[in-house]
C-alpha cells in the first residue's frame, strides 16, 4: 500500500496552505479533491471570490450575463493556479478521487475512473468545508426553480424575479447583488429581528437601505410548501398566523451551511462529531483520533476563509513552531457582510457591552460626512466605536459604509495590540480614504 507523510482530504483554503508548506518543508503530502472544478476550494470557485466579483460588477453597472463570464474567467484562472500552487511542489501529489476513512491510518480513494486505491497516512487532515442545509420544507427539495449559492452564480440569465429564503450572510449579499443587476428580490426569514446581532441603529438603517433598493422583506415567517408552476415557483409561507405566497422566477435558498463529514467513512475510525455534526477538535484542532486534525469548515464554528487560513497557522505551528498557538487565542476575529455598502465588525457592539455590564465610550459618525464616501457616490453609514473610558482601549467597532471591509482590519490591529484609540485619532491617514474618517470619528 502507497504511504504518505501527510495526507489531506479537500483542497480547502487550510488543506492547501499546509501541504504546500509542508512539501517546502520535503515532507510527502497528498492531496485528495473529489472534484476537478474544486482545486482550491469552496473561496476561490464558488464563493468568496465570485461573489464578491459578481457584487462589484453589479455596483459598476456591468449586465449580469457579461459578469457572470468574467467570474468565470476569474475562477478559472484561480483554479489553474491553485492547482500548481501544490501540485508543482516536488513531494506534493494531488490525486482526483472521493476519499474515506478505512480506519485511522488508510484512506480509500474513488479515483474518477472509478477505480478504488487504499492510501495510508502518518497524519492525517480533514478539510472538507461545508455544504448548503435545504430545510425539510414540503416541495422545496423536488423544485425545479431551486438554487444554491452555487447555481445563483451560474445562470445563463438574470431572473426577473428571485425569492431568497435567509436573511444571513449569502441571503443579504445576494439580495443587494442580484437587485442591483435589476431582479425583484423578496426575502424570507424565520426570525423577527433583521440582522439580531447588531446594533438597532445599524439594523434599521441597512433594513430601510436595501428597501430603497427595492428588496423587499418578510420576516418572522414560515415557509410550508413550495410549488412548481408551469413557468414560476409559489413559496408558501406564514406569519402573524395567516397563509400568505408569493411568485418568483427562481428560489435561492441561503439557510446555512453544515461540514461535509457524510460519507468520510467516520464509523470506522476513532473521531468523533459534536451535538452540531461538525468534526470534535481539541484547542489544538486535533480529532479524537491520534494524528488526525480538522480545518475549516468542516470543524465547526465560524465559516470564514480567514479562519480556514489561522487554522493552518495553529496545526503548523504545533509541527513545526512553538505548539503555542490555539482556537481559543483567537479572540478579535472582524467580519465583514458585502452589501452596498458592507457592514464590518469587529469586537463588541453597544448591545452586547451593555448586556455585559460593560461601561463604554461610544463614538459615532454618519457616512454623510466623509470625502471619500461622496467620491465613491455612495454616502450610506455609520461608523460606530467603543472605547474603554478606564484604558482608553478600543473595545469594538461596527462600520457600515463603503470600504469598511478595509477599515475594519485596521481596528482590529489596533485593538490586538491594545492601543489607546487616540492613536487611531492622531493618526496621518491618506487622503481621500474611508480610514481617515476615524481622525473625525474618534475626536467625539
Ligand atoms: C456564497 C458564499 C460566499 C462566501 N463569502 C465569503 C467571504 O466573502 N469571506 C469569507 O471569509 N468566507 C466566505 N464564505 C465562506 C467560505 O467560503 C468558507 O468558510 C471557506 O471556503 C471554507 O473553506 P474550507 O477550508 O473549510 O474548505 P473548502 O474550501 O470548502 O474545501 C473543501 C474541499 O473538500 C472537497 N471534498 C469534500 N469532501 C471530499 C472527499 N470526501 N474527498 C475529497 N475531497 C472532498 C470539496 O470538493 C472542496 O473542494 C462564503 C461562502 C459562500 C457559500
Ligand atoms: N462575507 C462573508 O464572510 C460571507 C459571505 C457569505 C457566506 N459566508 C459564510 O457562509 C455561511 C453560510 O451563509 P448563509 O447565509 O447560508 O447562512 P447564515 O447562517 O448566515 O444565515 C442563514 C439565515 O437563514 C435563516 N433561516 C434558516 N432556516 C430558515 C427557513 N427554514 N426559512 C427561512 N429562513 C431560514 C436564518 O434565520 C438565518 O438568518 C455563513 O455562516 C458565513 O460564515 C460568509
Amino acid at each position: 500500500m502507497q504511504e504518505f507523510k501527510n495526507i489531506i482530504i479537500g483542497f480547502g483554503k487550510g488543506g492547501k496552505t499546509l501541504a504546500k508548506n509542508l512539501a517546502a518543508k520535503g515532507e510527502s503530502v497528498l492531496v485528495v479533491e473529489k472534484s476537478k472544478k474544486m482545486y482550491g476550494g469552496t473561496c476561490i470557485n464558488i464563493a468568496c471570490l465570485p461573489s464578491k466579483n459578481l457584487i462589484i460588477n453589479a455596483q459598476r453597472g456591468i449586465k449580469f450575463e457579461d459578469a457572470v463570464k468574467q467570474k468565470d474567467e476569474m475562477t478559472t484562472a484561480l483554479r489553474n493556479k491553485n492547482y500548481h500552487m501544490v501540485a508543482d511542489e516536488e513531494t506534493a501529489t494531488v490525486l482526483d478521487g472521493t476519499a474515506k476513512f478505512v480506519d485511522n491510518h488508510t484512506i480509500e480513494i474513488v479515483l474518477d475512473s472509478g477505480e478504488k486505491t487504499k492510501i495510508k497516512g502518518e497524519r492525517i487532515f480533514i478539510n472538507t468545508g461545508a455544504t448548503p442545509i435545504i430545510p425539510q420544507v414540503k416541495g422545496l427539495k423536488e423544485s425545479k426553480y431551486i438554487l444554491d449559492s452555487t447555481a445563483a452564480m451560474d445562470q445563463n440569465s438574470l431572473p426577473n424575479e428571485l425569492v431568497i429564503l435567509g436573511a444571513g450572510y449569502i441571503g443579504m449579499e445576494f439580495a443587494s447583488m442580484f437587485a442591483r443587476y435589476g431582479a425583484k428580490v423578496t426575502v424570507l426569514d424565520t426570525n423577527e429581528k433583521f440582522l439580531k446581532r447588531e446594533d438597532d441603529d445599524i439594523s434599521e438603517m441597512i433594513f430601510n437601505d436595501l428597501s430603497q433598493d427595492g428588496i423587499e422583506f418578510n420576516l418572522g415567517v414560515k415557509v410550508v410548501e413550495v410549488r412548481d408552476l408551469s413557468d414560476k415557483v409559489e413559496i408558501v409561507y406564514e406569519i402573524n398566523g395567516q397563509k400568505r405566497t408569493v411568485k418568483a422566477d427562481k428560489l435561492l435558498v441561503a439557510t446555512g451551511r453544515k461540514p461535509v463529514t457524510e460519507g468520510l467513512g467516520l464509523e470506522n475510525t476513532d473521531i468523533k462529531l459534536d451535538e452540531r455534526g461538525a468534526i470534535k477538535v481539541d484547542d489544538y484542532l486535533r480529532t479524537t483520533a491520534e494524528n488526525v486534525w480538522a480545518i475549516g469548515d468542516v470543524k465547526g464554528g465560524p465559516q470564514f476563509t480567514y479562519i480556514s487560513l489561522d487554522d493552518f497557522r495553529i496545526i503548523f505551528d504545533q509541527l513545526y513552531g512553538k505548539g503555542e498557538r490555539k482556537v481559543s487565542d483567537r479572540k478579535l476575529v472582524p467580519y465583514s457582510v458585502f452589501t452596498t455598502p458592507a457592514l464590518s465588525r469587529v469586537g463588541l457592539n453597544e448591545v452586547e457591552a451593555k448586556n455585559k455590564g460593560i461601561e463604554y465610550k461610544l463614538f459615532k459618525l454618519a457616512a454623510t460626512s466623509i470625502p471619500k464616501a461622496k467620491v465613491i457616490g455612495n454616502t450610506r453609514g455609520m461608523y460606530k466605536i467603543l472605547v474603554n473610558p478606564d484604558t482608553e482601549e478600543i473595545l469594538g467597532a461596527t462600520i457600515y459604509g463603503e470600504e469598511s471591509y478595509e477599515v475594519i482590519n485596521l481596528i482590529a490591529l489596533a485593538m490586538k495590540a491594545k492601543l489607546p484609540y487616540t492613536m487611531l485619532r492622531d493618526q496621518i491617514y491618506t487622503h481621500p480614504t474611508m480610514s481617515e474618517a476615524l481622525n473625525d470619528v474618534l475626536k467625539g
